[in-house]
């Protein structure tokens, strides 16, 4: 089965998850899915490198990008991805959408309001836990 090596970035501003939806595809089971944007890393990329050239390329944006959130394997029907997720940052949520249909701006709690990706639910009911253990952790 053909192996991919994807890298997505999970990019919070101002409490809100940036997730974008990936129009009509080939492959039925991730058309019309939301995902974290990125994509796939070139032979002799660095994982910074191409989520910052993806980021660019799909939204026009600038990122920095943090530490590494969660790595998962995944196999579709047709092919398998190892996607790398990245906690990362912007200065300014402006964006251009050059490759997805739409985009939301997501609280935490809100994360399960949009069909993801098979590959991303892990990282959402991960990302989703982080907030509850902050929660326990404040109060
Ligand atoms: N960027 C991104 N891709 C994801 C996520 N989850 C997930 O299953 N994928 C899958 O991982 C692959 C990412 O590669 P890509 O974005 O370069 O996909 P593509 O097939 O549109 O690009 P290509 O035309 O260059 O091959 C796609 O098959 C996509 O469906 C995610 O959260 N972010």
């Amino acid at each position: 089965m053909k192996q991919h090596h994807v890298v997505a970035a999970i990019i919070c501003h101002k409490n809100k998850y940036l997730c974008v939806q990936r129009g009509e595809n080939k492959y039925p089971y991730v058309a019309f899915k939301y995902e974290f944007p990125g994509g796939k890393v070139e032979p002799g990329e660095s994982n910074t490198v191409a989520l910052r050239r993806e980021i660019h390329e799909e939204l026009q944006m600038d990122i920095q990008v943090g530490e590494l959130f969660a790595s998962v394997y995944y196999e579709y029907p047709d092919f398998a991805i190892t996607m790398d997720s990245y906690l990362c940052t912007t200065k300014s949520p402006q964006l251009c959408l050059n490759e997805h249909i739409a985009y939301q701006w997501l609280r935490k709690e809100d994360l399960q309001t949009v069909s993801w990706a098979p590959a991303d639910i892990p990282v959402v009911e991960k990302l989703m836990d982080v907030q509850r253990h902050d929660i326990e952790f404040t109060y």
